[in-house]
């Protein structure tokens, strides 16, 4: 049993968590929103998840330093300066950042990334994500993740392919660009699809979310698979051994 406390525990995903905490028989310690005691709860845990914004996420790392535990990250919307902050703690702690915290997303993930290896660059690669009307950032976590994974299976740099947000007179597509669009409404829990297209055939790979409970549980196999690791930046496909 681990004991586990939630950074954004009030929210969508922290009530989630809450829930997939205790049904897998570890210990809820407690919560933290904005404008709480991370660095007293971090005291008492053996981990902390984080799904709450970026402006929390240099506090909850070092919370996390100081008390010495490991911390799953699944907030997303995050700048290069997170990131750095996150290698800079990894160094010390055991971390886990991800842009989704489910099984089915990190398989297509593998899957895409696979597809744009042994698919050339006369295949185009858009990625479309639905997600509920309260969702912040864009393109998701998720739709960024995918478009790593393909653009690893090209050996190029994401940042230097990207192409999101069009609008206007964009002329025509680039050749090898991977493209976003993001869509908002409802209560989408999270839609992502993985369009490769080619001249007169498309393959789509496609992951729908039905409930937030898929990352509330991902999350908690990924504590229980990080606590006791060494210190180090880790992903879900380590929790998965892809
Ligand atoms: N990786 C994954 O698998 C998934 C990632 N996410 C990501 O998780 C994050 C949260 O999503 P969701 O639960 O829907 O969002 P919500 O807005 O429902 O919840 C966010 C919570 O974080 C709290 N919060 C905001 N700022 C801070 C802060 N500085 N310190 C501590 N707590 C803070 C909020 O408190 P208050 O209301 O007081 O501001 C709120 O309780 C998003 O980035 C989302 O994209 C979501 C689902 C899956
Ligand atoms: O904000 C959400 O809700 C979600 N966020 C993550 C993302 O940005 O990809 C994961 C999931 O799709 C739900």
């Amino acid at each position: 049993m681990a004991r586990i406390g939630v950074i954004g525990s009030e929210g969508r995903m922290g009530q989630a968590l809450m829930a997939a905490i205790t049904q897998a028989g570890h210990e809820y310690v407690g919560g933290v929103d904005k404008g709480g005691d991370v660095t007293a709860l971090a005291a008492q845990c053996d981990a902390l998840v984080d799904f709450s914004a970026p402006a929390a996420l240099e506090d909850n790392l070092s919370a996390a330093r100081t008390a010495g535990c490991a911390l799953v990250i699944g907030t997303t919307g995050l700048e290069p300066a997170h990131h750095t902050h996150i290698d800079s703690a990894a160094r010390q702690i055991a971390v886990l950042q991800t842009g989704n915290t489910s099984l089915g997303v990190t398989l297509l993930a593998h899957l895409v990334q696979e597809a744009a290896a042994r698919l050339g660059t006369d295949w185009d690669i858009e990625i479309v994500e639905m997600h509920h009307r309260m969702k912040v950032d864009a393109p998701s976590g998720t739709a960024l993740l995918l478009g790593e994974a393909a653009a690893k299976g090209r050996g190029v740099d994401l940042d230097h392919v990207k192409d999101s947000g069009r609008d206007g007179q964009t002329g025509a597509r680039e050749t090898g660009a991977i493209g976003f669009a993001a869509l908002r409404g409802g209560t989408v829990a999270g839609d992502h699809s993985v369009i490769l297209a080619g001249d007169e055939e498309r393959i789509t790979l496609t992951h729908n979310a039905e409930n937030r409970m898929i990352f509330a549980r991902g999350a908690v196999k990924a504590v229980e698979w990080l606590i006791g690791k060494n210190a180090g930046r880790y992903t879900m496909n380590d929790v998965l051994s892809l």
